[in-house]
């Protein structure tokens, strides 16, 4: 049988790995993580190193590779990384004790954790200033809800929601995992696809509600869970997944979570997945983070407060009261002469959640119990100097957390030294006098060394061998060390000296009494560890026994942070507070691009600041169409105003001279035609689709800019979408929005319907060049200066002259035969797309002319393209 042939670690390697076929197996072998077989295969690869062999299994070699465990987490990195999950497999004996039961015995092994991208709580691991989140997502009958939480900072969060807001949710939170249950997960596959992320599938089981309450009730030890709210099935079954999905991961060593928050979509200002790519809120359209509106406003001095940021910018609220909290708090900062040194006392407060969580799954050191230490210490020094009255209510909150652990401090300031190891193992992170016991056997085994280097003087005079040294290693523990040549006078003492072993040049001996000493100050330093360990593991206790206050400790100083921070940027940029009311008003004076800016400020390039004015009145809408050359700035005017929407509402000033923000519920965002071929959509129908869901979800608060829509079609069917679009969101809809296109026959709508009106961006024409002003006028755009735009980017002169005349003969053709004005006349309101009328040109066509009104530039390949632009200089000639 080819059992037989299977050795006995080889059949515990498989019966373990059997139980985490999805994910590598780290097998622990001494000082290395083993894989085998297909792990080895894919792991090698994907860590580019060597790929060995092992031994057979079934009369084929067994392909391995390995890591030396010290340099695991490194390697860990990059396979999770690369979207790999690894079981940590490790020896759950030493082989002496294997040894015990038998000789052929196999160390006892077993994986201790399952390390996915979403439960990761290693410093190097995560970055500490963004959130890792794992999320769940539970479905009961028709209701919905989403569960997320991060374990390195204990968050726990649970949100009913409809079907439709589940792109929107995931998109916000930017989970690193999410879980689903089979069925759930096709069901919003591409929901899931669109977003990048694959689900961790669970059984059905795992999403159980009625059990999902008795594991969150003994989670959070407590009898029912009636008071931390009223949760939905739904709500139960994504919290309980969550859990369930922790235990497995963590082998039941639960990580430190607070009680579940419940968050109500409409209490926050709603942003979809395309707006959030769109604005580039926390990532760039480039990916990562430079670039995105984060980077640029983010001047938080500790990992907590860019964390508390982040979700800031991801969620902005729809709560006045809550904004004009934050506002009012903001304000103190620009305001309050201390801010600077407060600063500075932050800057060396550590990350005390992090530290927590670590320690809550025993995964931490002496170094997490410093942070907690340094933590408290500072959070007294601020709270000493937030005194007094005058403080705005949320910061005298805040300040409120900091304090009243003042034993904690004491405690763990008495018992640990300055600045303590990484691991326990290592010891020597008590401070002396903490305990006599440990004083003691450190004195003990200190002692001890001394009394040995004296025991080498008296050996040497002893035996006349003056290079006699005594050395210390693992496998002899202390022993004498002479050269071959004097070993001889040693081996005349044979009484005394007794002999160990013989090297190349060395011979080794040891007596009764170095034999004696040696089990003494390995005695005592044993014991010197032991009682470092248990003083650890009570110091570890007092302050998990303190984690909720800690935690709302930690809260208070990101939040001070955030507020000094947000005042030092207004400070810095000259930003202004907004008055956000519950108004339809929306009115910028002076407004600013913040990402833009600070890019121009870089090549020492003024930005233009700009107004905007979308006050609605009563329940109308309130639309400006946006007409302008290619290049103008467009694109950045009908950012910036989303921009500082959102901004106010997360409770910031803004960047602008003054600005009037009534409460906006929705901020959509579009731009025509970009490609999306990885999601294999042709970029038209990603433009409509996206249309689409803007004209059946947004309210009378939404603020909607909309780029170009419909210029990713042929040029009356795109007029007609962008015509028919308009006139929705006007009178069905009714926004406040902005509108940028290029087609100016939209402009004459600015008569016709109610609320909307015209802007361009000015431009000077100077010797048939363009000069781009950036100044948003009220108005309309008289013609596109695309061709000049197009010389700009160095388009061949011949191409440019020819565009000219074909351009003159269009526009020719297009008065005489049928103004815009007389063409929109003609067209009544909603039913644009039915009657778009004739193409014009001038009566007598030319071939080339001909030619060209054959052409639909949209339906081209770019080698069609080119083609075309050939036959046309053929014809010409
Ligand atoms: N207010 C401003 N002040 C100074 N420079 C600006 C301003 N707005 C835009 N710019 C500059 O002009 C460039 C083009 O801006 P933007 O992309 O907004 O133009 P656009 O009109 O949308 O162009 P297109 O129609 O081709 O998309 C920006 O990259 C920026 O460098």
């Amino acid at each position: 049988m080819e059992e037989a042939s299977v050795t006995p670690m080889m059949a515990q390697y498989l019966e373990i790995k059997q139980g985490y076929p999805d994910a590598l197996l780290f097998y622990r072998m001494g000082d290395f993580y083993e894989m085998f077989f297909d792990d080895a295969v894919a792991a090698s690869a994907a860590l580019d190193i060597a790929l060995t062999k092992r031994g057979k299994h079934a009369g084929d070699d067994i392909p391995m590779c390995g890591v030396p465990v010290h340099a695991a987490e490194g390697y860990l990195l990059t396979l999770i990384r690369k979207g790999f999950r690894v079981a940590v497999g490790e020896q759950l004996e030493s082989p002496q004790e294997a040894k015990k039961r038998g000789s052929k015995s196999v160390v006892k092994r077993d994986v201790v954790r399952l390390v996915t991208p979403g439960t990761l709580t290693e410093e190097s691991l995560l970055e500490a200033r963004r959130h890792n989140y794992l999320a769940a997502l539970g479905q009961v009958r028709d209701n919905w809800a989403l569960a997320w939480a991060d374990i390195s900072t204990g968050a726990f969060h649970v949100m009913p929601l409809g079907r439709a807001r589940i792109g929107a949710e995931l998109a916000r939170l930017g989970p690193s995992e999410v879980l689903a249950s089979d069925g759930v997960a096709e069901t919003l596959r591409e929901v899931l696809t669109d977003l990048g992320l694959d689900p961790t599938t669970l059984g059905a089981a795992s999403f159980d509600s009625s059990a999902a309450e008795a594991r969150l009730a003994s989670l959070f030890k407590v009898q029912s869970l009636a008071g931390f709210g009223t949760f939905e099935r739904a709500e139960l079954s994504a919290m309980g997944a969550l859990v369930d999905y922790l235990d497995i991961t963590q082998k039941g060593r639960l990580p430190i979570l607070r009680p579940p928050r419940q968050e109500q979509v409409s209490r926050i200002l709603q942003i979809d997945a395309a707006t959030r790519r769109n604005l580039e809120l926390t990532e760039s359209l480039q990916g990562g983070r430079a670039g995105s509106l984060l980077s640029v406003i983010d001047m938080t001095v500790t990992s907590a407060g860019a964390r508390l940021l982040e979700r800031r910018v991801a969620s902005p609220s729809r709560d006045l009261e809550v904004i004009n909290e934050r506002l009012e708090a903001v304000n103190w900062g620009v305001e309050g002469p201390i801010a600077g040194n407060l600063r500075d006392a932050l800057k060396s407060v550590p990350d005390v959640d992090r530290a927590l969580s670590r320690l809550g799954l025993d995964r931490g050191g002496p170094r997490d119990l410093a942070a907690v230490r340094t933590a408290l210490a500072q959070a007294g020094l601020i709270a000493d100097r937030l005194t007094g009255e005058g403080l705005p209510d949320l910061i005298t909150r805040s300040v409120a957390a900091l304090t009243g652990q003042e034993d904690l401090l004491g405690l763990l300031d008495a018992a640990l030294v300055a600045e303590p190891g990484l691991r326990v193992s290592d010891g020597g992170f008590v401070a002396t006098g903490h305990d006599p016991a440990l004083d003691e056997a450190r004195t003990l085994r200190d002692e001890g060394r001394g009394v040995i280097a004296r025991m080498q003087g008296e050996y040497a005079q002893e035996t006349g061998v003056s290079s006699l040294k005594i050395k210390h290693n693992n496998v002899l523990g202390y022993f004498i060390e002479t050269t071959a040549l004097h070993a001889e006078k040693m081996f005349a003492l044979s009484e005394r000296f007794i002999h160990r072993q013989t090297t190349a040049n060395q011979v080794r001996f040891t007596t009764v009494e170095l034999s004696d000493m040696e089990r003494r100050i390995l005695n005592a330093g044993n014991e010197a560890l032991e009682i470092e360990r248990r003083i650890y593991e009570e110091l570890r206790q007092a302050v998990l026994s303190a984690a909720p206050v800690l935690s709302e400790l930690a809260l208070g100083l990101a939040e001070i942070d955030l507020s000094l921070a947000l005042a030092e940027l207004a400070r810095q940029r000259d930003w202004c507070r907004p008055k956000v009311d519950n108004s339809r008003a929306f009115g910028i004076t002076g407004g600013r691009h913040p990402v833009v800016e600070a890019a121009l400020a870089a090549s020492g390039t003024p930005f233009i600041a700009n107004d905007c004015d979308l006050s609605a009145e009563g329940q109308a809408a309130a639309v400006t169409l946006l007409t302008g050359p290619n290049m103008a700035g467009k694109s950045t005017y009908l950012r910036q105003n989303a921009l500082i929407a959102l901004l106010a509402q997360m409770g910031s000033y803004v960047p602008a001279q003054t600005a009037h923000v009534g409460l906006v519920s929705q901020i959509f965002s579009r731009v025509g035609a970009s490609d999306d071929l990885a999601r294999g959509r042709s970029t038209f129908m990603v433009e409509m689709v996206e249309t689409a869901a803007i004209l059946n979800q947004a309210d009378d608060r939404a603020l909607v800019i909309l780029d170009e829509i419909g210029r990713g079609t042929a040029t009356y069917d795109g007029l007609s979408i962008a015509w028919a679009t308009l006139e929705h969101l006007q009178a069905v809809n009714r926004v406040r929005g902005l509108f940028a296109t290029h087609y100016h026959e939209l402009t004459t709508l600015a008569g016709k319907l109610d609320g909307v009106s015209n802007a361009t961006v000015a431009v000077k024409e100077w010797d048939n060049e363009v000069i781009f002003l950036h100044e948003v006028h009220a108005g309309a755009a008289d013609r596109s200066y695309g061709v000049q735009v197009a010389q700009l980017a160095g388009l061949p002169a011949p191409v440019i002259t020819r565009a000219r005349a074909v351009l003159d003969a269009l526009e020719k053709g297009e008065r005489e035969r049928a103004t815009p004005k007389a063409l929109i006349d003609d067209l009544p309101l909603f039913s644009a797309a039915a009657r778009a009328p004739e193409p014009v040109v001038s009566q007598e066509t030319s071939a080339v002319e001909e030619k060209l009104r054959e052409i639909l530039p949209d339906n081209l390949s770019p080698r069609d393209a080119l083609q075309a632009l050939y036959d046309l200089k053929d014809l010409l000639d």
